[in-house]
């Protein structure tokens, strides 16, 4: 598989009768699932937020859906595609940016390291490296190394760098979980603003119900583990930029947070 043509839409992602035990099967008694039964339709070009408590199993559904583990029973297909390893065209942004920068690079050559390896001219790299560096907002910082900067901009490199594969899909797990809210704020700004303007997929994993609500256009709620499943799918068609003082955001924020009370 490889990313869409420029342009398009990403193909959707259909999940069904997905379930996942990390357990081997052995014996009589049922598997124990992590999750059990999840179907799920995200469209291309959406942007969906996998909602839940800790250890709920948003990031087994991520990373069976990134390719990186495998599913127990069930499918999970992008377009007429069964997903089942990694692809260029689905690609992650963990947490943690430390995990995922090299320390021995400058932000540049981060940002074109997935370039240099598919063997992408110098000249086109820079170009390409220059515009995601532009895009989130670090212009002027290209030379420097990862050690030099605060924790929201080494982010930012991560996201550049996903960015320059140009992969349809982003598979963002709790990806300014680290940061403190103000940056976490800004983030999530141009987070928008970089959807709008590439037009990928992004399915984003949170436990914050505000930042669900911010960013989704669709917000799935995952229950409680053991055999946690998608009990709720919530569509906000709201405008962005959202606003915590918007009515209409706080209606929402407090129908999903009684959910939680039950
Ligand atoms: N490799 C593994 N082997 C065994 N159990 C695992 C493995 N990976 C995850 N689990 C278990 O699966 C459950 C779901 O974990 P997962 O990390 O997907 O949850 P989560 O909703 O992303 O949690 P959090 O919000 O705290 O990151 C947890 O009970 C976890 O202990």
């Amino acid at each position: 598989m490889t990313s869409q043509p420029a342009g398009q839409t990403p193909a959707a992602i259909r999940i069904e009768n997905l379930r996942k035990s990390f357990q081997a099967g052995t014996g009589s008694r049922e598997p124990h699932y992590i999750i059990k039964d999840i179907d799920l339709t995200i469209k291309g070009g959406e942007f969906f937020i996998l909602l839940g408590p800790s250890g709920c199993g948003k990031s087994t559904l991520l990373n069976m859906i990134a390719g990186f583990i495998g599913k127990t029973e069930g499918r999970i297909a992008l377009g007429d595609n069964e997903i089942e390893r990694p692809g260029s065209e689905r690609a992650m942004v963990f947490q943690q940016a430390d995990a995922s920068l090299f320390p021995w690079l400058t932000v540049r050559e981060n940002v074109e390291f997935g370039l240099r390896m598919k063997k992408v001219p110098k000249a086109r790299r820079k170009e390409v490296s220059d515009r995601y560096i532009a895009l989130v907002g670090l212009a002027g910082h290209e030379n420097k190394f990862p050690k030099e900067l605060s924790g929201g901009m080494k982010q930012r490199v991560q996201l550049a760098r996903v960015l320059a594969n140009d992969p349809a899909i982003l598979l963002m797990d709790e990806p300014f979980g680290a940061l403190d809210a103000m940056t976490r704020r800004t983030m999530q700004k141009e987070l928008i603003r970089i959807w709008q303007e590439t037009k990928k997929t992004v399915i984003f994993v949170t436990h914050d119900i505000q930042e669900a609500i911010l960013l989704g256009q669709r917000i799935g709620i995952m229950s409680v583990g053991p055999s946690s499943r998608i009990t709720d799918l919530y569509d906000i068609p709201l405008a962005y930029p959202r606003d915590l003082s918007d009515p209409n955001v706080l209606d929402l924020l407090s129908t999903i947070e009684s959910h939680f009370d039950e």
